[in-house]
């Protein structure tokens, strides 16, 4: 029996390199650069760009700039500015940066849960509680982003009915928008279209997203097995950066060239500047001084060089 529907013909990618991409860092990059890459990803045509995070300096250095960067960035319309926001101390935050979007984000495990916010997952929806209604006053979108709900670098196994269990609980705080996200790059395409059918019993398809890590090389995999199911948000990070400062090895999200470059193949549109998206990831290349990790993006690149084809 085939349980494929047809493609959704266009999707909604979210460009989440300034924020995910560029928090694990291990070099300072100053905040004209990171206004510079979203000021690129913004004019690329993105409907939506995680720019920053209102989080403890002393838990993710490299996100201190934030307020520095909304400041500075030019906003363009039809663009969204999204920032993660854990507590009260960083909703306030983001709400005199003005901000478009915050982004409460949970687990499916307890142990990343206390490893990544330092509490349990009970508490962080308490916690949340404050900052969905805060944001609903303040007529913000609220966003929740659901960690390793493929597995966890702390307990392993995570069971699709504790991701249908959290997601129920960020649908009951308000979430416009829910992030089913693989943290540490481990799922394979048959397992995602189960987990992503559970969440879908919680909540409306439409509005769930799949938020893909490339560690084993499946991300794009796993975005074409969810498409399959009919989710139609995707995450990606331009030049696929990345990694999380509390999942050791995980490398970046899927390559935002690599995904574009698939739609792009498949007829689905996105309403995003490929082109551009390149530019914006040799750029960010350039300034952390190494090649970019999209496979799409250095073809792309090679090719406009004199002599190449
Ligand atoms: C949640 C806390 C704050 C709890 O951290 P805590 O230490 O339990 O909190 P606390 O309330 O005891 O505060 C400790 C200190 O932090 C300050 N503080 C407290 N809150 C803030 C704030 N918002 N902004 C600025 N400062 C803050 C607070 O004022 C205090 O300062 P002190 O008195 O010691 O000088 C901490 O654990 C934290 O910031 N964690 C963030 C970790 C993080 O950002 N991880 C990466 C993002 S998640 C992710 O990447 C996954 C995702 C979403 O991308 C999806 C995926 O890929 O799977």
């Amino acid at each position: 029996m085939n349980l494929a529907q047809p493609l959704p013909a266009s999707v909604k990618i979210i460009e989440v390199g300034p924020r995910d991409g560029l928090q694990n860092e291990q070099q300072t990059i100053s905040a004209e650069t990171k206004i510079e890459l979203v000021n690129r990803l913004s004019q690329a045509g993105f409907p939506n760009v995680e720019a920053a995070s209102f989080v403890s300096p002393k838990w993710v250095p490299q996100m201190a700039t934030s307020s520095e960067v909304m400041a500075g960035i030019t906003r363009r319309p039809g663009t969204l500015y999204s920032a993660l926001v854990p507590n009260m101390k960083g909703f306030e935050a983001a709400l005199a940066a003005g901000v478009d979007e915050v982004v409460i984000f949970a687990a499916a495990s307890e142990a990343f849960s206390q490893k990544n916010i330092n509490c349990s997952i009970a508490e962080s929806i308490a916690r949340f509680r404050d900052v969905a209604q805060a944001a609903k006053q303040h007529h913000l979108r609220l966003r929740g982003a659901l960690s390793c709900a493929f597995g966890c670098p702390y307990q392993g196994e995570v069971t699709a009915d504790s991701v249908a269990d959290v997601v129920r609980q960020l649908r009951e705080l308000g979430c416009d928008e829910i992030d089913i996200a693989d943290t540490i790059g481990v799922a394979t395409p048959r397992h995602v279209q189960v987990v992503m059918r559970r969440a879908i019993d919680e909540f409306p398809i439409e509005r769930l997203s799949g938020h893909f890590h490339d560690t084993y090389g499946q991300a794009l995999a796993n975005i074409y097995a969810s498409l399959e199911v009919g989710i139609s948000i995707y995450h990606a990070s331009v030049a696929g950066l990345g990694g999380c400062p509390y999942a050791k090895g995980a490398t970046g999200n899927v390559a935002t060239e690599d995904v574009l470059y698939m739609m792009q193949g498949l007829g689905i549109e996105t309403g995003i500047d490929l082109d551009a998206v390149v530019d914006a990831g040799q750029f960010i290349s350039d300034k952390l001084g190494r090649k970019a990790v999209s496979r799409a993006g250095n073809a792309i690149a090679a090719k406009r060089t004199p002599g190449c084809n």
